[in-house]
């Protein structure tokens, strides 16, 4: 596996006494889908922020496209191809969709051209939005006001403002939760659209989207890795069975 963008190896974080996340080691290669899983409480937040940046590992190395990133902060990690999605938190309500996702595809921008650029004549950062959009399946509502559209459509938008900064890796934090059936058929869509040009982590409680969508599925539990593989492989796995997956089926 010498392909990976982002290896993450043996990583550690400790609060106090807890240790959140405990020896984790992954990797995300392009073109993948590698989902981690694991009941409330088993890091996979904190394994989230560890690879982001916006927590540094008490031990162990991230590495993106080669390079040793470890205690970089959130925004130079960010600059070297790593997006991730923030719930949300990132949208301006009163903005419309194309406003949005055009502000975050100039944060981009060269830092010069930021400046000489008038808000709506920089080709290169209103191609990013265009394609971002597209991707995002969003082009019918690239004139409303982000602030009335769906919830649904909200998470897409979140993922096309991530798409715009043209990471090479994704880190996805629960981009189903909240969702009906037909809002997560669409966005299950979404990420196997943006699957090929992407190496992605999906962190996800939808199990029906994990299943559907994984080429590689790590369980934790306790802050450690019980099991990883292949989506049949884990389905398998017993010590999985008992502390996880079979949860799901009661
Ligand atoms: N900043 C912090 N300080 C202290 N403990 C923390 C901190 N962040 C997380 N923890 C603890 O670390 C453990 C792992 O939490 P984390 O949020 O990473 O789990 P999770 O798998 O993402 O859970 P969920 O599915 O509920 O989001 C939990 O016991 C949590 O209470």
């Amino acid at each position: 596996m010498s392909d990976a963008v982002l290896r993450a190896t043996h990583l550690t974080k400790r609060f106090g006494g807890l240790a959140a996340v405990n020896d984790v080691s992954v990797d995300l290669q392009r073109g993948r889908i590698h989902a981690v899983i694991g009941p409330n409480g088993a890091g996979k937040s904190t394994l989230t922020n560890l690879l982001s940046g916006d927590i540094a590992p008490t031990s162990g190395e991230v590495m993106l496209g080669g390079r040793d990133v470890t205690g970089w902060t959130p925004e130079r990690i960010s600059r070297a191809g790593l997006g991730r999605s923030y719930q949300k938190t990132n949208i301006f309500q009163p903005f419309t969709v194309w406003e949005n996702v055009r502000l975050a595809a100039q944060s981009r921008a060269p830092h010069a051209a930021r400046w000489l650029s008038r808000a709506a004549g920089f080709a290169p950062t209103n191609e990013a939005a265009e394609r971002a959009i597209e991707l995002a399946g969003l082009q019918h509502r690239k004139s409303a006001v982000s602030g009335t559209i769906s919830h649904g459509e909200q998470r897409q938008l979140e993922i096309a403002m991530t798409l715009a900064t043209s990471p090479q890796v994704l880190l996805l934090d629960e981009p189903l939760a909240g969702m009906g059936t037909a809002e997560a058929e669409r966005m299950v869509q979404l990420l196997l659209r943006i699957k090929p040009g992407h190496a992605i982590m999906l962190v996800e409680h939808d199990m029906d989207a994990v299943f559907a969508l994984a080429d590689q599925l790590t369980v934790m539990v306790n802050g450690q890795v019980i099991a990883s593989g292949t989506p049949a492989q884990v389905r398998a796995d017993a010590g999985v069975q008992s502390a996880y997956l079979g949860e799901e089926e009661h």
